[in-house]
């Protein structure tokens, strides 16, 4: 039976796994006592042990639990940024590309997509690949996380200040997050896109948003037509636990809630357009710490192990 370490099992992605692979009879969940988490040997023993390892950690933990690893049997998946863009890794967005799925299944290190790109890979790479828009888009992306998206520390903060803590805060205004690398790289973009985040006064759940100036293009589509672009991308690959709503004309943003999907593994992508405006949005929603973290992690994991994720992940 399958030995799987979580590194970092007592933080908000750690636990969230352990919850989802609670009832699960076919792998053996190897715990670390809580007062040696933090202990090098300790982790050294048990990520060696494991068959599977799961970081759940900040980037420099990440890397050092990597670089205890001294066989050639345990394959890790990471859910930090530390590996997201570098060789030697596979980018564990399933649904990315035809293959993708088995590129994980197959691979010995598996870096876990950061929470925000996710969103942006799913709607724009589609249209780049499509032809629709092109790689030197002026990407902007913006949207709303539940505050569980900072880890500990700023559920801490905001469970402290409870109502007194802003409903609506943009963040990363040096437009320097830690996400551009991967975004970039994924979503098949040229330039660095301008990424402008927020976080909202709810513990979980996600909203991207791709505003597009469809007018600068040289050939300008409908909306009705990235819409398409967008189904054939999922109908032609293993869309897994990605789905694409009908297309809406204008105005209708009734289920737009970043709370919708929570507790469950699913994306759910959404066109909206105005065609005499030449304008459109795209906009995926998600649970941060679902598709977005843990629930992604465990898809990995089902992948790797060759279990059917459809059938085995708990929402
Ligand atoms: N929250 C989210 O929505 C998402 C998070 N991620 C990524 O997943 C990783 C974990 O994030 P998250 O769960 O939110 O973070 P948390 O801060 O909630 O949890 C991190 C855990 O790692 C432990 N830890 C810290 N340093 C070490 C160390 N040197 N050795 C062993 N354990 C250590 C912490 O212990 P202690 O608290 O005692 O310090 C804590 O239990 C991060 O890299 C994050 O970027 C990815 C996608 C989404
Ligand atoms: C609200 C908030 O602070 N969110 C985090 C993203 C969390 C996340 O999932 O990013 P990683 O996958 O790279 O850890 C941030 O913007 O840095």
């Amino acid at each position: 039976m399958a030995k799987v370490f979580i590194d970092g099992e007592a933080g908000t992605t750690g636990l969230q796994i352990r919850d989802r692979l609670a009832a699960r009879s076919d792998l053996e969940v190897v715990s670390i006592a809580h007062e040696k988490r933090k202990d090098l040997e300790e982790r050294r023993r048990l990520l060696n042990e494991a068959d599977i390892a799961i970081l759940c950690l900040p980037d420099d933990a990440a890397r050092e639990s990597v670089s205890l690893i001294e066989n050639e049997r345990t394959r890790v998946i990471d859910a930090s940024t530390a590996f997201r863009t570098a060789d030697g890794w596979t980018y564990g967005f399933a649904e990315m590309a035809a293959g993708q799925d088995r590129a994980i299944a197959d691979a010995k290190r598996v870096s876990n997509p950061g929470c925000w790109p996710q969103g942006v890979i799913a709607t724009v790479r589609p249209l780049i690949e499509a032809g629709l828009l092109p790689k030197t888009y002026p990407v902007t992306v913006n949207g709303i996380s539940g505050y569980s998206g900072g880890g500990r520390t700023m559920i801490e903060d905001y469970e402290a200040r409870a109502d007194a803590a802003p409903r609506f805060m943009p963040y990363g205004l040096g437009f320097n997050h830690k996400h551009l690398p991967e975004l970039k790289r994924y979503a098949g973009l040229a330039g660095d896109p301008l990424f402008a985040p927020a976080v909202g006064a709810f513990a979980q759940g996600m909203l991207v948003c791709v505003p597009l100036q469809l007018g600068q293009l040289e050939s300008v589509p409908s909306a009705g037509q990235l819409h398409e672009a967008i189904v054939d991308y999922y109908a032609a690959i293993n869309a897994g636990f990605v789905s694409v709503a009908p297309y809406e004309a204008i105005e209708k943003s009734a289920d737009l809630d970043p709370q919708k999907l929570n507790g469950t593994n699913e994306m759910r992508l959404y066109v909206f357009g105005n065609d005499s405006r030449a304008q459109a949005l795209l906009v995926a929603v998600y649970d941060n710490l679902g598709k977005g973290a843990s629930g992604a992690a465990v898809q990995n994991l089902n992948l790797m192990l060759g279990v059917d994720p459809a059938t085995s992940l708990a929402a």
